[in-house]
């Protein structure tokens, strides 16, 4: 069997786990690991070529973008114009379509095929919601996150001027509303009330309940368990209160990274364009021959 190969592209959180992620797929080769600075090697990476620029590594096919959501787009223009496959997980929800839109244009421009927040959510959720709204199309859908660490949301605030370390974590209060909780390391010669100010004003932030406090270690309230509880209560043709419920309780980091390899799988077998997750027929996410997965699944 021909293998995959795939390039991991930023080794942070969800860089780290998407290279568990390959190393345990029986269908992909890891081409290598891009990274801003690729001067000094993890022991974790002895063994990989590590690299600052795609071009320097050799028949990649997909490349893994685990950049913060704000360079996602940046990153895989680079990649598509390449004709490289991207995925990314991409989650500012508001600037979803228009994001698929100009990904679009570059991946059919050069015969690529980009997927997009190829997350949880968006992503996983996003294809629950979709499911629920196959079965009862008319009704309510909540999605209740956590508590947990958002990466997003501790990526936004990490990218702030004045903070050392980050934690965003993220409270349910109901109805799919949601508080944060903010844990801040400042640095030095920053005001704490300044750099609050800025975190409640990012758009990650500015719309919810925020509350922005001062620690010394970020490092040991550190915990990267998330979850969702997602409910649909609806109507069936004419019937009502058709009840639906999915919950998981997950580590963050390393269910992205496992979603993200399923959805560059996937990307191989699409036409040249972009796709969030629900376009994509879900047989092409899986590994495994085609007529058995039908025989186990269906
Ligand atoms: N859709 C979903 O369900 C989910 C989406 N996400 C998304 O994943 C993104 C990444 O999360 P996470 O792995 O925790 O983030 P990290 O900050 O841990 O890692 C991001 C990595 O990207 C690289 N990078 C490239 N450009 C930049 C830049 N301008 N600033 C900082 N880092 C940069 C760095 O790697 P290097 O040093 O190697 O260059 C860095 O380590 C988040 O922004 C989040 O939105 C996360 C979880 C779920
Ligand atoms: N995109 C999230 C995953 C979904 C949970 C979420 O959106 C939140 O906690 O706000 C993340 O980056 O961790």
């Amino acid at each position: 069997m021909k293998k995959i190969r795939a390039a991991i592209v930023g080794y942070g959180n969800i860089g780290h786990y998407v290279l568990d992620a390959l190393e345990t797929a029986p269908d992909f080769e890891i081409a290598g690991i891009v990274r801003r600075d690729a001067s000094n090697v993890p022991a974790r990476l002895a063994g990989y070529k590590v690299t600052t620029s795609l071009e320097t590594l050799e028949e990649v096919q997909v490349a893994i973008l685990c950049t913060p959501s704000r360079s996602a787009q940046e990153y895989a223009e680079k990649a598509l114009a390449l004709g490289i496959n991207t995925v990314d997980s991409f989650d500012i929800h508001t600037d979803i379509v228009e994001t698929r839109r100009a990904l679009d244009a570059s991946a059919r421009k050069h015969a690529a095929v980009a997927v997009l927040s190829a997350g949880w959510d968006p992503g996983t959720d996003s294809m629950v919601r979709a499911l629920l709204e196959v079965c009862a199309p008319k009704g309510l859908t909540y999605t209740n996150f956590g508590p947990g660490m958002s990466m997003g949301h501790t990526v936004a605030v990490k990218a702030i001027d004045g903070v050392q370390a980050a934690l965003s974590m993220t409270i349910p209060t109901g109805t799919g509303i949601h508080r944060r909780m903010v844990y801040i390391e400042v640095k030095e010669g920053y005001d704490f009330a300044d750099v609050a100010a800025k975190i409640k004003a990012d758009p990650y932030f500015v719309h919810d309940e925020t509350h922005v406090m001062q620690v010394e270690s970020v490092d040991s309230l550190l915990d990267m368990g998330h979850g969702v509880n997602l409910t649909r209560k609806g109507v069936s043709g004419k019937t009502p209160n058709q009840r639906f419920e999915f919950n998981m309780s997950i580590n963050n980091p390393a269910l992205t990274a496992q979603i993200m390899v399923a959805s560059a799988r996937a990307s191989l077998l699409q036409k040249p364009g972009a796709y969030t997750m629900i376009e994509i027929p879900l047989i092409d996410y899986l590994y495994g021959e085609r007529e058995a997965l039908i025989k186990r699944l269906v």
